[in-house]
C-alpha cells in the first residue's frame, strides 16, 4: 500500500459467528481492517460498536472460502502467550459472492502489508516487498510514472481519444460472447473503464487491478454505476503483486505507448497472462504490430538540424559556443519525434514487426531486433524511419483492429519518426537495408539504434542514429498539411500500405477534443 494511504478499509457483512461457543453476532456487522499502533488488525462489531473483543492479528490469520458467501477466519495464538491463549475461528457469512471475493482479496492484500511492515530498510524507512517490477524499473521512474496516471486529467486525455476508447467499446460490446458470464482481468485499469465496458457486455465478474492512486477514483465511478458495480472489484496494487481469488477467461487492457512498447506495461500485460488468465484464455487485445517506413521530409530535417545552430555562436556575450555545436547536434537528433504527418512523405511500402501477447514472453520484449529491407520507390532523400503501431481484438464474433497508422484518424499516440544526422540518396527501385534495435531500459522505455543503408553507385552510403525514446520531440498536435514544396516525388502508391489492414467505421474517427500527447509521462 502506498506510504500516504490511510491504513483502514471496511466491509458490512451478515453476521459472524464464533466457532467456539456459537455466539453468533447478527448484521450488519462491521468489518475493519486497520494498522493500530503497528499491528494490522481485522476487528468485527456491530456498525456502532467497533470497540469488541473479535479483534483478529492479521498476521497469524488465515482465511477460508467455505462457499460461495461464506468464509472462516482462524487466528493462532501469539507465540508469546501460547501457553495462556488458544486458537479462535470465526465463521463469516457475507451478503452475497461478489462482496465475499472484494473481501478476501482485501485480506490478502493486508497480509502483505504485514510482510512489509515488518522489513524495515536499514535506514528505518518501510519499503514494499522487491517485486518483478521493481526489480527491473527504477524507483524513481515508477514513483514518476504512476503520479502521472494517479491524476484524472491524464486519464481524460485517453478517454477523449475518441478512436481509442471508441475503438475498445466496439470491440468488447461486438464481442459479447467472449464476457458474457466470464471472469475478466482489467490490466492497469485506470478509470475503470474497460471494466465498465467489460460489464456491460455481461462479464460475470470484473477484477480492475490499477497501481496508481486512480484505483481510488475508479472505486468511485464503479460506485456510481451501480447496476454494472455489484460486478467490478477493484484492486489497488501492481499486476506483478496482487493476489486474486480466481483464474480469469480473459484480460482486457490498454497497455500500448508510443511504438507500441514505451512505458514497458506490454511486459505487465505479459506477466498478468501468466499469473492470472486460464489456459487459451483470450487477451483483448491479442496482437501488436509496429510499423516501419523510410521517409523523406525536408522541412523536418532542417527544423532539427538548425535548432542546434544557437551553438555556433562564437561570441555569445564574448563566449565562443562552438565547442557544444557537435554534442547540442547529436542531441537533437537523438529525439524522436512525434507527431502526425502526411503519409505521403513515405517513400517505401512498409515493414512489419508482429507481437503475439498471448504467446511472447516478457524477456522477449528487453530487445527487439528488426532487420529492415525497403526498395524505394521514387528518386528521393530519405530523412529517417517514419513507425506506427496497431493491435488487434480478436473476438469471437468480429475482428477489431486499432490502428495509429498516419492514413488514419489521429490517435493520442501520433506517429513516431527516428530521423537521421546524414540523409540516404536513393533511386527509384533502390534497395535500402538496415536494422531498428530496441533495448528496455530501467526508466520504463528503450534505447533506439537505428541504421539505414543504400548503394550509391558502388559506394555504400549508411547512416546511423540513436534515440531515447523516452525522450521525444512533441513536434505538433494537429496533423500537418503536404505541402507541394517539399513534394519531392509524391507517391501515391505507397498510402495503401497500411490501408490494407484496419479499415475503420466513419463514426470511430471523430475527435471530439484536440489531443494531447503526454509530454510529462515521456520526460520523466
Ligand atoms: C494507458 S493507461 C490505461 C487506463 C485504462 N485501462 C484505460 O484504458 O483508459 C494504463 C494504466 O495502467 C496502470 N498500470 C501500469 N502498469 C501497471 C502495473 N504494473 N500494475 C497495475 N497497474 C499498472 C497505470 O497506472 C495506468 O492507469
Amino acid at each position: 500500500m502506498e506510504e500516504n494511504q490511510k491504513k483502514e478499509q471496511q466491509f458490512l457483512i451478515s453476521y459472524i459467528s464464533e466457532l467456539a461457543n456459537c455466539s453468533k453476532k447478527t448484521g450488519p456487522v462491521l468489518a475493519r481492517f486497520s494498522l493500530e499502533s503497528g499491528s494490522l488488525e481485522l476487528r468485527f462489531g456491530q456498525s456502532n460498536n467497533l470497540i469488541d473483543d473479535n479483534v483478529f492479528n492479521v498476521k497469524n490469520s488465515q482465511l477460508f472460502k467455505l462457499g460461495p458467501a461464506e468464509s472462516l477466519c482462524i487466528s493462532e495464538a501469539s507465540e508469546a502467550n501460547k501457553e495462556k491463549s488458544y486458537s479462535r475461528g470465526i465463521s463469516i457469512q457475507f451478503r452475497n459472492e461478489e462482496e465475499s471475493r472484494a473481501f478476501h482479496c482485501a485480506f490478502e492484500q493486508w497480509k502483505k502489508e504485514v510482510v512489509v511492515q515488518e522489513s524495515p530498510l536499514i535506514n528505518g524507512v518501510v519499503s514494499t516487498s522487491k517485486s518483478k517490477f521493481d526489480d527491473k524499473i527504477e524507483a524513481s521512474s515508477a514513483k514518476m510514472y504512476f503520479h502521472y496516471y494517479g491524476q484524472l486529467l491524464h486519464q481524460q486525455n485517453m478517454l477523449q481519444d475518441f478512436v481509442r476508447t471508441g475503438t475498445y467499446y466496439s470491440a468488447v460490446i461486438e464481442n459479447r460472447v467472449d464476457f458474457i458470464g466470464r471472469i475478466v482481468v482489467d490490466v492497469g485499469a485506470g478509470s475503470g473503464i474497460l471494466s465498465l465496458f467489460a460489464a456491460q457486455a455481461g462479464a460475470k465478474h470484473v477484477y480492475a487491478i490499477e497501481a496508481s492512486e486512480m484505483a481510488d477514483y475508479a472505486r468511485r465511478l464503479i460506485a456510481g454505476n451501480p447496476i454494472l458495480s455489484e460486478k467490478i472489484t477493484v484492486i489497488k496494487g501492481k499486476v506483478e503483486d496482487v493476489e486474486l481469488p480466481e483464474k480469469a477467461d480473459i484480460l482486457i487492457s490498454e497497455p500500448m505507448g508510443t511504438l507500441l512498447v514505451n512505458e514497458r506495461m506490454l511486459e505487465s500485460y505479459v506477466i498478468a497472462r501468466d499469473r492470472f488468465l486460464v489456459q487459451n484464455g483470450k487477451m483483448f487485445p491479442g496482437v501488436g504490430r509496429i510499423h516501419m517506413a523510410p521517409f523523406s521530409d525536408e522541412y523536418l530535417y532542417m527544423e532539427i538540424a538548425n535548432k542546434a545552430t544557437f551553438w555556433q555562436q562564437q561570441n555569445y556575450f564574448g563566449v565562443d559556443l562552438t565547442p557544444l555545436h557537435g554534442s547540442a547536434y547529436q542531441g537533437y537528433f537523438s529525439q524522436p519525434v512525434v507527431d502526425a504527418f502526411d503519409s505521403r512523405l513515405l517513400v517505401a511500402p512498409a515493414v512489419s514487426h508482429v507481437i503475439n501477447f498471448t504467446s511472447v514472453k516478457e524477456e522477449d520484449l528487453y530487445e527487439i531486433d528488426v532487420p529492415l529491407r525497403f526498395f524505394s520507390a521514387v528518386s528521393t532523400r530519405i530523412h529517417g524511419l517514419a513507425c506506427w503501431f496497431d493491435v488487434l481484438f480478436n473476438g469471437s464474433t468480429v475482428q477489431r483492429w486499432l490502428t495509429t497508422a498516419p492514413s488514419a484518424p489521429t490517435t493520442h499516440w501520433y506517429q513516431l519518426r527516428c530521423v537521421l544526422p546524414q540523409p540516404l540518396y536513393v533511386m527509384p527501385g533502390q534497395e535500402i537495408t538496415g536494422r531498428l534495435h530496441l533495448v528496455a531500459h530501467k526508466a520504463q522505455s528503450y534505447t533506439i539504434y537505428l541504421t539505414l543503408s543504400a548503394l550509391v553507385g558502388d559506394m555504400l552510403q549508411t547512416s546511423y542514429v540513436k534515440l531515447d525514446l523516452k525522450e521525444p520531440y512533441y513536434r505538433m498536435s494537429q496533423p500537418q498539411a503536404y505541402s507541394a514544396a517539399q513534394d519531392q516525388q509524391p507517391n501515391q502508391l505507397l498510402q495503401s500500405q497500411d490501408t490494407q489492414f484496419p479499415s475503420r467505421d466513419e463514426d470511430g474517427s471523430i475527435l471530439m477534443e484536440p489531443l494531447s500527447p503526454n509530454p510529462e509521462l515521456h520526460s520523466l
